[in-house]
Parts: C-alpha cells; structure tokens; sequence
C-alpha cells in the first residue's frame, strides 16, 4: 500500500472512528478503533519524521528523516528552509541544493550561507543527502569518492550497488512525493537546482534530463564531464552495468551536446571567460581550486560541448572567480547571488 493511500485511508479511518456528535469525547469502541489506526499509521506510513528545528533568518530550518523505499528502505535525511513568508495561504517555491563528495544534508545547511538571501526572496529551500546510508555493502566505507558520501545523482545498475544506491530517483521522485504528502506550503510547480561538485554534476544533469522539470540550474565546481575525469570514471566503472559507457547517459557534456533547441533563460552575466548574455546556466569555478587544476571539473568541456550544440557564449555562463578554492567559503560568498538568480525564475 502507497504512502498516499495510508493517508487516504487514514483520513477515512479518522472520520469513521471519531463520534460526529460528540467529537470530545470518545466511546470506548472509537478508542480501541484510534488506537488500531495509530499501530497502523505507525507501522504503514513511512512520512517525515521531524528531528529537529531551528530558527534562522526568521523561518524555520527542520531536518527530517524517513524510511526511504528507494533507497532499499534505509533511513534518509534532509533539511528544509521554510522562508518566513510561507504559510498555509501562501506556498513558496523549493530550490534544492545538491552537496558535493563527502557532504551530508548538513554542509551547506550550516556552512553555505543560503538562508539570508532565500528569507528574503521566499524560496524553500531543500539539502538532501549525497548518498544512501548504511547499506552495508563491502566497500561502502572504504574511500571518500565512491560509496558512502559519493551516491553521484545516479541510480546505479550495478549489483550489489543498484539494490540501495538509487540518488536520481530519490532527489527528481521520492524527496517531493514526501514533501508533498507533508502538506508543507510549497509550490512543487516552481523548483529549480543547485549544487556543488558532485552535487554540481548532480544539478547539471537533472536539470538537462529535464523530468523534474527545473525552472533554472545553477553549480558551484561542478564535475562537468564526468565520463573523462577520475572521480567519474571510478564511479560509474563502480555504480553502472555499462561502466564509463552508460555513463555518457548521466555527464553534463553529453547532455548538453544533445540538448538542441532547448528554451533558455537569461540573466546578465559579468564575464572575462564568457563574455555572454543570456544564461542557462550559471557555474562559478574556483581559480584556487585544487580539483579544477586536477582537471576533475572540467567546465570548458561543457562549455565548448554547449557552443556546438547551438547555444552559444549567450547560454552557458562560466565564470572564473581569482582565487577561491574548492570550500564552502568559496560557496557562501557566492550563494546569496546564486538564490536572487534563481528567484526570477521561480515567482
Ligand atoms: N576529503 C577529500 C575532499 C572532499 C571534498 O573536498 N569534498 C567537498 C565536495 S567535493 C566538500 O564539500 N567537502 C565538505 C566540506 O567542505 O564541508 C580529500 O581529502 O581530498
């Protein structure tokens, strides 16, 4: 039985169990039928359990957990911002930040210096995790790019991987099933991505493969071009059937190379790298950033992969920022100004 269905049934059960006449006061038949819903409710529904709560920037950031279908029925994590403009009568939109190799929902919850800016401009934000945990799989803990910390938005095809490691489905399908069951004030029709490293790759390739439908995308580092670069290498050689091959289905390149006749959308760019316009895209890539000198980003593959693909220096914005590494304190500074580009998109 779906989680919407227990819902349903609930609401029915709820209904049908409590006196219409005398809602105060229940019969002892109404109390044992509430407490057969309650056992049921408890042991059927698989919803977000609130862990904890904070105020910041005068909205609330609540961490949930819930048992995660996807993900082989592990127990899954995730922040959300509320802004202090949501409310019952009026739903936000929801960016969702993807976190890099290591990351856990709380990096860029506690370190990406978000909240400010999504206050202000009412946005939802929401910090999943980047990858399952505890699948017990040999190998998961042995090495920081592969396994736990590493899910790389994919949903692996690979045994023993692909029973747990199911990232893609759970950030495009299952993260907002369970938000929208939550009945939080969210408008699910306004989302757009974000990310960091890995979780840059992540945000380039859902944005491109288009299902979830994001109104804009936007990378901090991003792993561009996964297929030719270790880390991707070694992850899809470890997560995909097909190995590196398969891959070419999940690399940012590859996508935009085949991603003609999109529609984009534009916002001023500042640039010496690209000198351009109109913007799809927004990356920021630190100069000082040991893995883009390592060659594990490679953002001028994708641009040059976007040039060809008709979208010319007016869609793809790569800037190159003097100097800031590969850390959140590079992130932060950039994503207050990350959030208002997206916020033209999302109202
Ligand atoms: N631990 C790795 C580095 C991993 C790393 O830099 N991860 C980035 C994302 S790719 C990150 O955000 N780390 C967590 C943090 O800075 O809070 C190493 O020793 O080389």
């Amino acid at each position: 039985m779906g989680k919407k269905e227990v819902a349903v049934l609930g609401d029915d059960l709820r209904l049908l169990l409590l006196p219409r006449r005398h809602p105060g006061h229940l019969s002892s038949i109404a109390h044992f039928h509430l407490t057969v819903f309650n056992v049921l409710r408890s042991t059927i529904s698989m919803g977000l359990e609130k862990q904890s709560s904070n105020k910041v920037f005068g909205g609330e950031v609540t961490k949930y957990s819930f048992k995660s279908s996807v993900l082989g029925d592990l127990s899954a994590n995730l922040n959300l911002y509320l802004p202090p403009s949501a409310s019952s009568s009026k739903k936000v939109p929801i960016l969702y930040f993807l976190a890099g190799l290591t990351c856990t929902e709380d990096n860029a919850a506690q370190k990406g210096g978000m909240f400010e800016a999504a206050s202000q401009e009412g946005i939802a934000l929401c910090f999943p995790d980047t990858s399952p945990r505890g699948a017990k799989i040999e190998g998961e803990d042995e090495s920081y790019d592969f396994g736990s910390g590493a899910g790389f938005y994919i949903n692996a095809t690979k045994d023993p991987w692909s029973k747990h490691y199911k990232m893609y489905d759970h950030i495009v399908k299952e993260i907002p099933e369970q938000l929208k069951a939550a009945d939080l004030p969210i408008d699910f029709s306004k989302s757009s991505v974000f990310g960091h490293s890995m979780g840059g790759h992540g945000a380039l390739t859902l944005y491109l493969k288009g299902e979830a439908s994001f109104k804009s995308c936007s990378a901090f580092s991003p792993i561009c071009h996964p297929t030719a670069c270790p880390w991707g290498e070694k992850a899809f050689k470890g997560y995909l059937a097909g190995g590196v091959e398969e891959g070419k289905q999940h690399d940012a390149t590859e996508l935009v190379a085949a991603a003609k006749g999109k529609k984009l959308n534009i916002l001023l760019c500042q640039a010496d790298f690209c000198p351009c316009g109109i913007l799809l895209y927004r990356i920021d890539s630190g100069l000082g950033d040991n893995f883009y000198q390592q060659k594990q980003l490679l953002p001028e593959d994708f641009q040059e992969a976007a040039r060809k693909s008709g979208h010319g220096e007016d869609e793809v914005n790569i800037r190159l920022q003097d100097g800031y590494d590969h850390s959140y304190f590079f992130i932060s500074t950039y994503a207050p100004e990350h959030i208002r580009w997206h916020a033209k998109f999302l109202k």
